[in-house]
């Protein structure tokens, strides 16, 4: 019987043919652009509650994690992967979950970080009974995000803010796509020699948050610091074609 640790005892193998670029890397293409995420991570900051340091090094782990599994396909590489998401998911929601969403049973966010923190522990235990299904079930989590951003979006009258969630939506349409592309369509990759598309999944999930997090500093700055005035900027200027999103913020104005 395998060991958790053995290369190719996850449940899961991408379409990328294993061990061909390399003896020790079993899907070479999909180890190197998972290092992408290991990269800035930030856009420039908002300030006070509203940075994301939070999230630097779970999204780290999430990144190192990432690499190590598509380094070993093994079955603890896979967990690692799947449960560093989960947790990521788990500091945003419990940082920036607007309070105004809040189920109505919570009052305040020490509250809301017992719900989310309960509900992580106890995915993280089920995560174990059927781990295929793990990256199925996170991938339902960007809906509620695409759901909640509609929510906003209807308050909000910022041609910039809607630019912003339609390229950060387009991203996301565009790595969801390559992912199930990649596993339900791998037959068809292979039969034409191209079986990249979870290397693409990778690049496009990372360009997506990208977006997604100046609009979540943006929509929280807007309801956590309402005497400031957030605005959404990108660097180098808005016309070239290749930004980094970023969010900057008007000082109040002093009052007499
Ligand atoms: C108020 C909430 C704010 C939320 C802010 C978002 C914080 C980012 C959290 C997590 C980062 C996810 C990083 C993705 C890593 C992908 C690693 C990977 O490729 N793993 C695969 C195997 O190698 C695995 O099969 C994939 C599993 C699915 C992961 C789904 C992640 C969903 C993340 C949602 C991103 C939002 C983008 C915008 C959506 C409209
Ligand atoms: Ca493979
Ligand atoms: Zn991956």
């Amino acid at each position: 019987m395998p060991s958790i640790f053995s290369y190719e005892s996850a449940e899961v193998d991408w379409c990328e043919s294993n061990f061909v670029r390399s003896a020790v890397i079993a899907e070479y293409y999909n180890t190197v652009s998972a290092s992408g995420r290991l990269g800035p991570q930030e856009p420039p900051r908002a300030g006070g509650r509203t940075e994301l340091c939070h999230l630097k090094v779970p999204l780290l782990l999430a990144g190192l994690f990432s690499m190590y599994f598509h380094m070993t396909l093994s079955y603890v590489g896979q967990l690692l992967d799947e449960l560093s998401i989960l947790w990521t998911l788990a500091v945003a929601y419990s940082f920036w979950y607007p309070q105004a969403y809040f189920p109505k049973c919570i009052k305040t966010r020490r509250h809301f970080f017992w719900l989310t923190g309960i509900t992580t522990v106890i995915s993280t235990l089920m995560s174990f009974v059927k781990p295929t299904l793990n990256a199925y079930a996170l991938n339902c989590i960007a809906f509620h995000l695409l759901y909640l951003t509609r929510k906003e979006l209807k308050k909000c009258n910022d041609k910039r803010v809607h630019r912003m969630a339609a390229v950060m939506v387009m991203w996301w349409a565009l790595a969801i796509t390559s992912w199930i592309s990649d596993r339900w369509l791998c037959w068809l990759w292979q039969a034409i020699n191209f079986p990249y598309f979870h290397s693409f999944w990778h690049v496009l999930i990372a360009l997506s948050l990208l977006y997604c997090c100046p609009l979540v500093i943006y929509f929280d700055v807007s309801y956590e610091m309402p005497s400031f005035k957030p605005k959404l900027e990108y660097w180098p200027s808005d016309s070239w074609p290749v930004v980094v999103p970023y969010v900057t913020l008007e000082e109040p104005h002093k009052q007499c």
